[in-house]
């Protein structure tokens, strides 16, 4: 049986992340590999429930501690009866943000110590980590400009959109930190120009990293 892989998309608010992560699986599965596509927080159904508690901003008033709780049990779930049993059967999984959100969001951005990450990734997500992550980078006022049309004029901005600009340009920084830190996992992708373009960056990234080949269709 091939060994599954995991690949998570990371980087800040609207850089691109799962408009990348739905190209990479066609190509992906066209490659005649299983692909399960999946997103934090939520990604389960009972994490689902979760997500909606950390993105209506209810949890905020907590503050970053328990907000990382949150999102650890989420993770947990998530692990537990997606992720996990996807990568033991020997499919691709590819998740749109998983624990460097936490650990720029809520650490570098939100004082949550990196002892406490630490601990919280081991329970909630043992023995699982990235094979690869994607780490797109563009300028946070491109990526909240892109997620902002997504959204519509007049959208009400979630919990982290809303924050200022000061706080979305550390958030860019602290993802860079976080893909110079680990060479090995991670690729730092220039999320700027055209769509197209940037899927081709990814491709090459993964086929490279991931060392991925056609599968036998056996026919
Ligand atoms: N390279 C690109 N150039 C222009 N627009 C893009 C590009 N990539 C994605 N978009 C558009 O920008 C918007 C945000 O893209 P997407 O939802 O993939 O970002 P995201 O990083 O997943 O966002 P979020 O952080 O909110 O989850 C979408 O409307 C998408 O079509
Ligand atoms: C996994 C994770 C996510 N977040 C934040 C980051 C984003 O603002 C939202 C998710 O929204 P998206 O449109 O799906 O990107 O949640 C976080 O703060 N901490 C995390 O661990």
């Amino acid at each position: 049986m091939t060994a599954g892989r995991f690949v998570t998309f990371e980087g800040g608010e609207g850089v691109g992340k799962s408009t990348q992560l739905r190209r990479l699986a066609a190509w992906l599965k066209q490659l005649g590999h299983e692909v399960v596509t999946t997103r934090e927080p939520g990604g389960s159904p009972r994490a689902e429930t979760l997500r909606n508690v950390l993105l209506s901003g209810a949890a905020k008033r907590f503050g970053p501690v328990a907000e990382t709780v949150l999102i650890a049990s989420a993770r947990a779930d998530h692990v537990d009866h997606v992720i996990r049993p996807a990568i033991e059967r020997g499919a691709i999984v590819l998740c749109d943000r998983f624990t460097d959100s936490t650990r720029a969001y809520q650490g570098a951005l939100g004082g949550v110590s990196a002892e406490l990450l630490r601990t919280l990734e081991q329970v909630a997500a043992p023995g699982v980590a990235p094979d690869l992550t994607i780490m797109l980078d563009a300028p946070a006022e491109r990526g909240l400009a892109r997620a902002r049309r997504r959204s519509g004029e007049g959208a009400v901005a979630d919990r982290f959109e809303a924050e200022d600009a000061a706080f979305h340009e550390r958030l860019r920084d602290a993802f860079v930190a976080i893909a110079r830190a680990e060479p090995e996992r991670c690729i730092l992708v220039d999320a700027e120009g055209a769509e197209e373009d940037v899927a081709e960056r990814v491709w090459r990234a993964a086929r490279e990293k991931l060392g991925l080949a056609m599968k036998e269709t056996g026919a």
